[in-house]
């Protein structure tokens, strides 16, 4: 090889994306449980896959949903952050909207199950996905608020102290 094709040795490949869908729904998370492969059958993630190339992490997410769960979705927004799940594959959590169908696990997993903020610990989740959970609780517990007008909203501030109280 010889100096002009020689890579630098600082080069590094972009990882391949993996992107898992929030889908939120009544006040309510999708959480899918991998049917394999055996390392991580069992555990607990958000219904995604890896982008192909060429493709958008929404393209990729709206693509997965279609074949994973039988669902037409809309990717919303990311979620802040990214987590590696090996180092040539890196994890994105986007928000997203069902638009049509209802989910079922036609590919990789064995239940889906509906959580609401209060559950979200009721299930074994995926290490990476963990580090989104505060993230998506935070927007479940709005998106509850929003559904029931008469329940405390989880973002406003609290009380003012009681000037009395000594
Ligand atoms: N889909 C998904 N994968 C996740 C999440 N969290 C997490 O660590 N992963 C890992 C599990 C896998 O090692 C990898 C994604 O692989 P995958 O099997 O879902 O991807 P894919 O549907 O495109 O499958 P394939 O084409 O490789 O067969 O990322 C998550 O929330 N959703």
């Amino acid at each position: 090889m010889d100096q002009h094709t020689a890579l630098p040795a600082s080069r590094t490949v972009a990882p391949r994306i993996v992107v898992g869908g929030a889908l939120i729904a009544g006040g309510r998370v999708l959480a899918a449980r991998r049917s394999a492969p055996a390392e991580t059958a069992g555990r607990w993630e958000f219904p995604g896959g890896k982008a192909e190339a060429g493709e958008t992490p929404p393209e990729a997410l709206v693509r997965e949903l279609r074949e994973e769960l039988g669902v037409e979705a809309r990717a919303l927004a990311r979620i802040p952050g990214a987590w590696p799940v090996r180092a040539d594959l890196e994890l994105q959590i986007w928000t997203a909207e069902l638009l049509s169908g209802t989910p079922a696990p036609l590919q990789d997993h064995s239940e889906l199950r509906w959580l609401s903020a209060a559950e979200l610990d009721r299930v074994d989740w995926l290490d990476q996905d963990r580090f989104a959970l505060p993230a998506v609780a935070r927007l479940l517990a709005a998106a509850e608020a929003a559904l029931d007008p008469a329940a405390p909203d989880p973002a406003a501030p609290g009380p003012a102290p009681d000037p009395a109280a000594t």
